[in-house]
């Protein structure tokens, strides 16, 4: 099928692909010139596993390209993903400006039956919005030529990308009229061979559908965080908590990891957006308000550890920190806990040194200029002369380090851990004084 992607960030770039991988025909668009150069050139914009060999096998095998041209894009195909970004408001509502840009540029070249399909995360009554775009310049040149809008937002988790992609528990469709969903249907095929896993409703329960999954996941991890500090102070252990509640198939083990509060350019964003939603209609979400409000207090916990240990004042201390991005495996920095860590250090007086495997880069964009930080090359270096190591992001490399080396490369051993990476009795055993979420130090 002739597929077009608008917008060739996280979601866009990895739909266009994982369409072209199962021999779609796909033209991805995005109206920054230096993001289509570079892809245009063999580069990729973001880190995902995966995804640069991807891209690189379906743009050889000419099932993929990437493009500025808003022309040439709508006249390809068929199929129109929007996929662009809808950050927050002032409000927190979700801004549709790059949404509803898309859908009046497909609106002024169309010239045949295309879907419209809204793979952003979206509010409810959003495709409505966008038939009303398309319709606008319609009527303005062809009234007649018809087109479907469908909703299909995107459950992919950033670091796992192309693997949620090509093997989704679901896919859901909101749609309204039978040759759209035909169409879409053909088009998922592939990714449900072995039991289909689509489901198909209405486009406004499928618009509310993406807020509902992530609002409940952040209510899952706020929930989490917030027993985590209660088992703390009354000498439990929220890991052992964890398993024993986990274990009951009607909780389940996933998104039960205490840490340093959630981030990431979606669950602050759909929280909010959500809560926003709610507020216009007049219906209160009180468990929300408690979720953000847990979520924020939360990122600051292992900050007050740190306080409550080495003083209010941090001048002349150093730290080193493992971990910036928002999750491991990704390069993202949008709403990661280190950077309000960081701030908050920095702010005492503190000096820091941090690294992360993938996101430095990203990193040094987003802190350019903050005095006191410095960032290293590798994990070792930056543990040398620090007065503690501080781990934000669970990265693989970080679980089993050299304690030995370790201690020696710190002037103290100390370690503030934010995703309990480590037994506190083998570190007790190592020597380290240790600080972890939810549970007794070691
Ligand atoms: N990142 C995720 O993990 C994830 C997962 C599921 C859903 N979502 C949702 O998907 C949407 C996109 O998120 P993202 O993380 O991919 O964003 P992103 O910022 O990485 O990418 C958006 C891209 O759209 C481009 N763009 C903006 N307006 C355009 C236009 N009119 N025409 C062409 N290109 C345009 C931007 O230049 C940018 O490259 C958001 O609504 C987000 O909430 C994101
Ligand atoms: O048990 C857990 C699980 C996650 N997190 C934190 O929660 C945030 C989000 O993590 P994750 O959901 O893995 O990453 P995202 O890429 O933001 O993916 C979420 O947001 C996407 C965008 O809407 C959705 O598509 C995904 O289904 C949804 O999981 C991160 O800061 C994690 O550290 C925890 O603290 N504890």
């Amino acid at each position: 099928m002739k597929v077009t992607v608008i917008g060739s960030g996280y979601v866009g770039l990895v739909t266009g692909t994982c369409l072209a991988e199962y021999g779609n025909d796909v033209v991805c668009l995005d109206l920054d010139p230096e993001k289509i150069a570079l892809l245009q050139n063999g580069g990729v914009p973001i880190y995902e596993p995966g995804l640069e060999e991807m891209i690189k096998r379906n743009v050889e095998a000419g099932r993929l390209r990437f493009t500025t041209d808003v022309a040439e894009s709508v006249a390809h195909g068929t199929i129109q993903f929007i996929a662009v970004g809808t950050p927050p408001d002032e409000d927190g509502s979700a801004d549709l400006k790059y949404v509803t840009a898309a859908a009046r540029n497909i609106g002024k070249y169309m010239s045949d039956y295309k879907v419209i399909v809204d793979k952003s995360t979206v509010p409810v009554g959003t495709a409505d919005k966008v038939q009303q775009a398309l319709l606008s310049e319609l009527t303005l040149r062809d009234k007649h030529i018809s087109f479907s809008v469908v909703s299909n937002p995107e459950f992919l988790k950033e670091g796992a990308a192309v693997e949620d992609f090509m093997r989704p528990d679901r896919i859901v469709i909101g749609v309204a009229d039978e040759t759209a969903k035909d169409l879409m249907a053909t088009l998922y095929a592939p990714f449900v061979r072995n039991h289909d896993r689509i489901l198909y409703m209405d486009v406004r329960s499928a618009e509310l559908t993406k807020y509902a999954a992530n609002a409940m996941l952040a209510t899952r991890i706020s929930f989490m965080n917030e027993l985590a500090n209660l088992a703390e102070v009354m000498g439990a252990d929220i890991e052992e908590v964890r398993k024993g509640i986990g274990s009951d198939p009607r909780i389940g083990f996933h998104f039960l990891y205490p840490g340093v509060g959630y981030g990431g350019s979606c669950f602050p964003k759909d929280v909010q957006a959500l809560q926003r939603t709610a507020q216009e209609n007049g219906i209160e979400l009180r468990v929300l308000d408690a979720v953000e409000r847990a979520n924020s207090a939360q990122k600051t916990v292992l900050v007050n550890k740190i306080l409550r240990r080495m003083g209010e004042d941090l001048t002349g201390v150093h730290f080193a920190i493992w971990g910036l991005a928002f999750k491991p495996n990704t390069d993202d920095m949008r709403e990661a806990p280190s950077r309000v860590i960081i701030q908050e250090l920095l702010k005492r007086g503190a000096t820091v040194t941090a690294y992360d495997p993938v996101a430095m880069h990203e990193a040094e964009r987003v802190m350019s200029g903050w005095k006191g930080l410095t960032f290293s090359q590798n994990p070792k270096a930056a543990l040398e002369g620090a007065n503690a190591l501080i781990i934000v992001t669970e990265w693989k490399a970080f679980r089993s380090p050299d304690f030995g080396e370790m201690k020696s490369l710190l002037k103290q051993a100390l370690v503030f851990d934010g995703r309990n990476l480590y037994d506190p009795k083998r570190m007790q055993k190592e020597g380290f004084e240790y600080f972890p979420i939810g549970r007794e130090q070691g």
